[in-house]
């Protein structure tokens, strides 16, 4: 996150840290609860990576400094990545990872509301993004959870900042014009959460961006309220 700051303990409960062992294990992407066994995040970040057993997720932290060997973590038994997924500025960057293991609600761990698929036209006032990403584009992952508060942009604005890519019709952006506040690599799959009448919505997943925090160069999310249709039948057992 460019131009955010830190976030307080059970702020975001919503948000896990997901990690993956490759040659070393690291942050790589942030992600949402949506339920005991489902989290939420983007396909840029597990595509090419769909070996559950290599990743680790972490819930109910402030810090990564927090996590060591000890740590405990859940464990992943299916990774489902969007099948139109090509690259994230395409679009359909969404994917579902589901816990070996349901997990126990707590006030550090809890889910954040799916909007509903009428939801696509509130004009949310009361978004944040979060993530332990980076706070300048030759940056790196940071300790502390950060948080920022960003305005959403129309699509027509977005796409006149982004001549050279059509802005799909299931994205989101929000950005400042003038730059300074934004999303940054290692925040993808982490929540665009807009609070509406006292209700958290998981309205966006952090997706791509020309840069970070650039003036006229919004970040783009994921628009979730278009996938409710493709979360349900996944996450639905038949
Ligand atoms: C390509 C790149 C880097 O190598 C390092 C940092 C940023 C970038 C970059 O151009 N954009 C990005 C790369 C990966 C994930 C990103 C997530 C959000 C945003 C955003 N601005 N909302 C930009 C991203």
């Amino acid at each position: 996150i460019v131009g955010g700051t830190d976030s307080s303990p059970g702020e975001w409960p919503w948000q896990v840290s997901l990690h993956a062992r490759l040659s070393r294990q690291r942050h790589l992407c942030g992600g949402s609860i949506i339920s005991t066994q489902w989290i939420l995040t983007a396909a840029h970040c597990v595509a090419s990576l769909e070996n559950p057993n290599i990743w680790r997720i972490y819930a109910g932290i402030l810090r990564q400094s927090e996590i060591n060997e000890d740590t405990p973590f859940f464990k992943v038994e299916e990774i489902i990545v969007h099948s139109q997924y090509k690259y994230a500025h395409i679009g359909y960057d969404i994917a579902l990872m589901r816990l070996a293991e349901p997990m126990n609600f707590t006030d550090l761990q809890l889910p954040i509301c799916l909007p509903s698929k009428e939801d696509t036209n509130i004009f949310y006032t009361d978004c944040w993004v979060i993530g332990w990403g980076y706070r300048k584009e030759k940056g790196r992952v940071q300790d502390i959870l950060q948080k920022a508060p960003v305005p959403f942009m129309s699509k027509e604005e977005c796409q006149a900042r982004y001549r050279k890519r059509r802005i799909g019709d299931k994205v989101i952006c929000a950005g400042y014009d003038e730059g300074g506040r934004d999303a940054c690599k290692g925040d993808s799959g982490g929540p665009l959460s807009c609070r509406h009448e006292e209700v958290w919505y998981l309205v966006g997943i952090t997706s791509w961006g020309e840069g970070c925090a650039r003036p006229r160069q919004p970040g783009v999310y994921t628009k979730v309220a278009d996938y409710s249709d493709w979360i349900l039948e996944k996450t639905t057992q038949y």
